[in-house]
C-alpha cells in the first residue's frame, strides 16, 4: 500500500464506544419496551458512535454520482450501449433521471461526476474529474494502472473533504457505467474468493446467453490479470471501474470525517468492498440502504458485513436505492430527539 493511502487508513478511526453506550442509555429511557424500534435503535446508536454525541445531528445531504465508461463493454457484456452512459450524465445534470426525483423528494443534493466518462462533456452542474476517459478492456489487460486507480480514490477523498467544509454531513454514494456490473461481479469474484455463477447477473436486462458470455468474459479476465486477492489496489486496477475507485474514495472520505455513507446497490457495494479491505474500520460509517435484485449483492453485502435495510427489487443504481433510506435515518435521529422519557411523561416501567 502506498504511503498517503496508509495515512489515510490511520486517520480512520473507530466507533465512539461511550457515545454509542450514551445513545443505548437513552434509547432505553425512552416510553418503548427495550429494542422495540429495532433497526432505528442500531441506526441511533452508529450515527452516535460515528459523532461521538448522543444525539447526533445531520447537516446538508448529497448523493455523489461517479460516472464512467468500461472498456469490457466492447465484449458486449450489456444490455445497452455504452453511449448511455454519458447520454445519462447529461440527464442528471439536467435533472431528469430517477436519482433527482428522489434527491428532490428527500431533500438531497446530486453531485455528478464525470471520473471516467469516453467523451468529452461539460454541463455547469457537472463535476469534471475525469483521470481518464474510460477503462480498458479487462478480458485483454489490466482495465488501468494501480496509478490511476489510486487517482480516482483520491478525487472520491477530496471531493467529500470540498463537500464537508461546505456542511455536507450524510453521503450517499451512486454510479453510472455501462459495463459497470460486469466489473463490480468481477471484484466481488476475486475479493470474496467466489464462483462467477453466484457473482455475475443480469445487470441492464441480459438474456440467459449473454449472462454465460458475461460470467465466461469475467472467468477469461481473472485468468489473465491473475489479481492479487490480497492487494485490493492491484484487484481494482485491473478488474474494477474508475467509478467504483471514486466511490471508494468517497466512502473511505466520509468515515475520515466521521459522517455516515449510505451505500446504494450492486456497483456501490463493490466499492463498499475494496474500501472495506482497505480500511477495515471504514465499514463502521457505511449504512447499507437496500439490497438490489442484482445476483450476488446478498453475498457482496455480507462480504463486506453489512445487512440493508430495504428490500424494494431495485436494480437500477444511481444512488436511487441509498436515498430511500436518507428519511429512515433522519428518523432515527428524530427519535432520539423528540421522543419522551418513560419519567418525563409518568409511564410505568415494571
Ligand atoms: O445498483 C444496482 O444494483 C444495479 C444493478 C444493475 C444495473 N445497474 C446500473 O446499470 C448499469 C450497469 O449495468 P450493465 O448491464 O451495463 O453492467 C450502471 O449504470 C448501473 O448504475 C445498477
Ligand atoms: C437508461 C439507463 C439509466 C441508468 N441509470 C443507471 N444505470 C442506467 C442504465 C440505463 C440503460
Amino acid at each position: 500500500m502506498s504511503k498517503s493511502l496508509h495515512s489515510i487508513v490511520s486517520a480512520i478511526k473507530p466507533l465512539d464506544l461511550e457515545a454509542i453506550e450514551a445513545a443505548s442509555h437513552h434509547l432505553d429511557q425512552l416510553t418503548k419496551p427495550p429494542g422495540s424500534l429495532g433497526k432505528l435503535e442500531d441506526v441511533a446508536k452508529q450515527l452516535a458512535g460515528m459523532s461521538g454525541k448522543t444525539i447526533p445531528e445531520i447537516g446538508k445531504k448529497a448523493v455523489i454520482v461517479m460516472a464512467a465508461d468500461h472498456g469490457v463493454c466492447e465484449e458486449g457484456v450489456s444490455a445497452f450501449p455504452a453511449e448511455v452512459t454519458q447520454q445519462m450524465v447529461l440527464n442528471f445534470c439536467s435533472g431528469g433521471a430517477a436519482v433527482n426525483v428522489l434527491a428532490r423528494h428527500t431533500g438531497a443534493d446530486v453531485i455528478c461526476v464525470d471520473i471516467g466518462v469516453n467523451a468529452d462533456i461539460e454541463h455547469e452542474l457537472l463535476y469534471s474529474r475525469k483521470v481518464r476517459k474510460g477503462t480498458n478492456n479487462m478480458a485483454k489487460g489490466p482495465a488501468m494502472s494501480e496509478d490511476e486507480a489510486l487517482q480516482a480514490i483520491y478525487v472520491g477523498i477530496e471531493l467529500v473533504d470540498e463537500l464537508y467544509a461546505k456542511g455536507y454531513t450524510l453521503f450517499a454514494t451512486g454510479e453510472m457505467g455501462i459495463g459497470n456490473t460486469t466489473a463490480s461481479s468481477a471484484l466481488l469474484t476475486v475479493l470474496a474468493d467466489e464462483e462467477v455463477v453466484a457473482t455475475v447477473g443480469r445487470g441492464t436486462g441480459i438474456d440467459d446467453q449473454r449472462l454465460l458470455h458475461k460470467q465466461a468474459v469475467i472467468e477469461r479476465a481473472i485468468a489473465l490479470n491473475a489479481p492479487d486477492k490480497t492487494n485490493p489496489i492491484d484487484v481494482l486496477a485491473k478488474m474494477g471501474g474508475l467509478e467504483i475507485a471514486g466511490l471508494t474514495g468517497v466512502i473511505l472520505g466520509a468515515a475520515i470525517h466521521r459522517c455516515p455513507v449510505v451505500i446504494d446497490g450492486f456497483i456501490s457495494s463493490a466499492a463498499a468492498l475494496v474500501a472495506s479491505r482497505i480500511a477495515p474500520h471504514s465499514v463502521s460509517y457505511m449504512i447499507a440502504s437496500h439490497q438490489s435484485q442484482e445476483r450476488g449483492h446478498e453475498r457482496l453485502l455480507k462480504a463486506v458485513g453489512l445487512s440493508p435495510m430495504l428490500q424494494m427489487d431495485m436494480r437500477l443504481g444511481e444512488g436511487t436505492g441509498a436515498l430511500l433510506a436518507f428519511p429512515i435515518i433522519e428518523a432515527a435521529i428524530k427519535i432520539m430527539k423528540e421522543m419522551a422519557t418513560f419519567a418525563s411523561a409518568g409511564i410505568s416501567q415494571s
